[in-house]
């Protein structure tokens, strides 16, 4: 379908107000889109149908799905970049929110030295007063700025309305095989990916890694670890190591594999159950979906193998393979009644500095803001 087309029928089923998702998958071409037929709030509970995820941080609410059987799929295969200005991301947070945040940090560097807990990571929202924003227009922008980005538009009726464009995959199954990616430590990009990190960043990110491979050895086999990398998301860096591995058999279910990872330490902390209890304490405002995961559940691709060159039509085989592809929602914003909120957080540990903290939180407000005019 051609990108006007595709657009088109984007904001249709928006006016209708009826549920849908589009999304375009990291470092890929397509857009895909899901249409939901009528406006009912499906939940998912095993994660086991065919559909769209789109759940919460908390990992005792709702979990919402557009379900392939009830929705139509559509493609945009020719979407043209356009060059965007980012001219209004100098936005004010304000005074008070800076306060209360650092606040929030220090109780948390204080529970980290007189208790178990070894990380938590803190967040807040970040209100932008906006009328009338034209949705689709942000979502253009989203998709010409962040290649390498999950970049999505999530809406139903009875929920809201999510964007985002987000660095961190949870989960990638496909058959027996699975992979995640353990990401924290942040610093600006400043025109090179070939820079140096601090110990508290490579501790962070260490945590995580340690907990994701620990958290997965009793429902996978084969575990694999890469180097550790560092990676940009856009005018962001962060250390990154990828791990894949083999699912048992007797886990092969997703929710098994989901219930090992999320929160991972990357959003929630070490250890998890101190860490949620210290975020839903203390950080006074409720993340909904920020933090949370979405992506495709249980999807059918087919892949075609050809073995002989010479005798084509009887040779070309096809196997039909069963993926899931789910990405955790940071650098992400709700849409409300003539406000945006922006969700953003970082992971604080022993030797974290408030002020520093809090500039890593503003600087990450800066991936919705650039889209935002
Ligand atoms: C929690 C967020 O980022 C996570 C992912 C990468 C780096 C992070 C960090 O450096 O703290 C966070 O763990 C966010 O962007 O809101």
């Amino acid at each position: 379908m051609d990108q006007d087309t595709f657009f088109h029928s984007l904001n249709t089923q928006f006016q209708d107000a009826l549920p849908f998702v589009a999304y375009r998958k990291p470092n890929e071409e397509r857009i895909q889109a899901l249409f939901q037929h009528d406006d009912e709030l499906h939940e998912t509970k095993e994660l086991s149908e065919s559909g769209f995820v789109f759940a919460p941080f908390d990992d005792t609410s709702k979990m919402i799905l557009l379900p392939l059987a009830a929705s139509e799929l559509i493609y945009c295969d020719g979407f043209k970049s356009e060059p965007v200005e980012h001219a209004n991301s100098n936005f004010e947070s304000a005074l008070n929110q800076k306060t209360a945040y650092i606040e929030t940090i220090q109780k948390a560097i204080t529970a980290i030295a007189e208790t178990d807990l070894k990380k938590v990571v803190l967040s807040r929202p970040d209100y932008v007063v906006k009328d009338n924003l034209e949705v689709f227009e942000v979502f253009k922008r989203l998709l010409s700025t962040y290649k390498t980005a999950f970049v999505y538009c999530w809406y139903h009726p009875k929920i809201g309305l999510w964007l985002g464009a987000t660095p961190e995959t949870l989960l990638k199954t496909e058959g027996q095989r699975m992979s995640t990616m353990a990401l924290a430590g942040t610093q600006v990009y400043k025109g090179t990916t070939d820079v140096s990190w601090g110990t508290k960043e490579e501790q962070e990110q260490q945590f995580v890694t340690d907990y994701i491979v620990s958290n997965l050895n009793t429902v996978v086999e084969q575990v694999s670890t890469s180097e550790r990398r560092t990676v940009r998301a856009g005018s962001l860096l962060h250390l990154q190591t990828q791990i894949s591995a083999r699912l048992k058999k007797e886990y092969s279910s997703l929710l098994h594999i989901v219930r090992a990872l999320h929160p991972t330490p990357a959003v929630c902390g070490l250890p998890k159950p101190e860490a949620k209890a210290f975020i839903l304490k203390h950080e006074n405002y409720n993340r909904e979906f920020y933090s949370g995961f979405m992506g495709e559940l249980h999807f059918k691709t087919r892949q075609t193998r050809n073995t002989n060159r010479r005798n084509v039509e009887n040779n070309v085989y096809a196997t039909v393979k069963t993926v899931s592809n789910l990405y955790v929602n940071l650098r992400c914003m709700q849409v409300l009644p003539n406000t945006i909120a922006l969700y953003v957080g970082g992971g604080i540990t022993k030797d974290s500095n408030p002020e520093a903290e809090w500039e890593e939180t503003v600087n990450k407000t800066s991936t919705m803001k650039k889209v935002l005019f």
